[in-house]
């Protein structure tokens, strides 16, 4: 098994080939998008041991933005060239127009929508849809369609945590399972909604778990294709679990707190190995490991640099030390000192 590999040389040769297969499937050039994320709440309903984000309404640090001041987020966003936002946030019951959470998300997406048409929204888990599908007593279809008719462009594939419903019974017992999340992100594809795929990696999980995700999100992506769905997978993130300040439960139980690098790279390499053509683009997460990670990474097996985010708060407040923004300039830099040339695109890849 690749991932038990612990000889540095072995792991180094596993590096190489994933890197080799990058460049046979991706050439050499290393993309980045310019983004922003908007976190419009982080009051949530749950208690998922590895987040540091998430408050009870009313507690110290509580946040849940105005309409303006998402409006005024999006203005410096589109002045600083942005093409995408990046919005998700806690699950808060409070959050309703006329006693309906769909109205509400609605909101949120037409609020941006008819401002910035052009923007691209990625937004809204597969645990969101299912918090909006509950709370209005509607299918996972239904409020799909109704975003996405409102205006939401694509969804990240977070909440995927590990698909593996043992792992998820100790990291988010509250979460949907395995099965729920994998059903909302086949079901966006069907309905033309393109989703990223992401693990969160390095807690309690063992190498098989690993494989066993990366079997589970080949297989969406097979379902995707093979039925002609109108969307699919556009790449896979790597999140590596940043424990410094998360939830003493989890935090103690993993015993460290921040990644462990050449751990994320081995599992970086074999992701790009394993996942092969159905999934040819794979992300670092400079926040997580820091940009000279993310370089790294680019080095063993992926080809995208990620985005500039200009704010991050989710996993800072975990205690991660990579930063919040990182302005164009920096990421052609760092992509460059590579001797790889940089190029921007759009959340969808598409090179501009
Ligand atoms: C905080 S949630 C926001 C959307 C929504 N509340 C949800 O849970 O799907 C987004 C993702 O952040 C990641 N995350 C949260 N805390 C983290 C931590 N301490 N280290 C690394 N990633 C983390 C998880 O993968 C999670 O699914
Ligand atoms: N790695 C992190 C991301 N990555 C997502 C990208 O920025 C972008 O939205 C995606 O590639 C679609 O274009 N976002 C975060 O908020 N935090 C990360 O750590
Ligand atoms: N917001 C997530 C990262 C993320 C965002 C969008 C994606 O499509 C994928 C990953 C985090 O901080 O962990
Ligand atoms: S990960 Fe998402 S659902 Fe879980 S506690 Fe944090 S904000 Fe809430």
């Amino acid at each position: 098994m690749l991932l038990n590999q612990t000889e540095q040389e072995v792991r180094a040769i596993i590096g190489q080939s994933a890197d080799k297969l990058r460049q046979k499937q991706v050439g050499d050039r290393v993309t980045y998008v310019i983004n922003r994320n908007i976190n419009f709440t982080n009051i949530c309903e749950q208690h998922c041991n590895f987040c540091a984000f998430r408050r009870d309404e009313g507690e110290d640090g509580a946040f849940w933005l105005t309409r303006h001041q998402i409006i005024e987020k999006a203005t410096d966003a589109v002045e600083k060239k942005a093409t995408e936002i990046c919005m998700q946030g806690g699950l808060n019951p409070q959050a309703k127009l006329q006693g309906k959470s769909l109205n509400y998300y609605q909101e949120l997406v037409t609020t941006i929508k008819q401002e910035f048409p052009q923007l691209h929204l990625h937004a809204f888990s597969p645990q969101e849809i299912q918090f909006i599908a509950r709370e209005d007593n509607l299918s996972y279809g239904d409020v799909i369609i109704a975003l996405r008719d409102s205006g939401l462009d694509s969804m990240p594939g977070t909440a995927a945590e590990v698909l593996d419903n043992k792992v998820r019974r100790v990291i988010c017992p509250e979460k949907i399972n395995t099965e729920t999340w994998l059903e909302i992100i086949s079901l966006a594809h069907s309905l033309g909604v393109p989703t990223t795929s992401t693990m969160l990696c390095g807690h309690i999980e063992n190498s098989r778990q690993q494989i066993n995700h990366l079997m589970q999100l080949k297989q969406l992506q097979k379902i995707a294709i093979e039925n002609d769905y109108p969307a699919k997978i556009t790449e896979f993130i790597l999140l590596p679990f940043v424990g410094q300040d998360a939830p003493k439960s989890l935090r103690n139980r993993v015993g460290r707190d921040q990644p462990i690098l050449e751990d994320t790279l081995l599992l970086t390499a074999v992701s790009r190995l394993f996942l092969g053509e159905l999934i040819p683009n794979h992300q670092p997460s400079w926040v997580k490991i820091g940009l000279h990670g993310a370089k790294e990474a680019l080095k063993w097996g992926c080809n995208d640099i990620g985005g500039t985010l200009m704010e991050e708060h989710i996993t800072t407040m975990a205690g991660a030390t990579g930063g919040t923004y990182m302005a164009v300039e920096t990421l052609r830099e760092a992509i460059k000192s590579l001797g790889r040339s940089y190029q921007q695109r759009n959340t969808l890849y598409e090179l501009l």
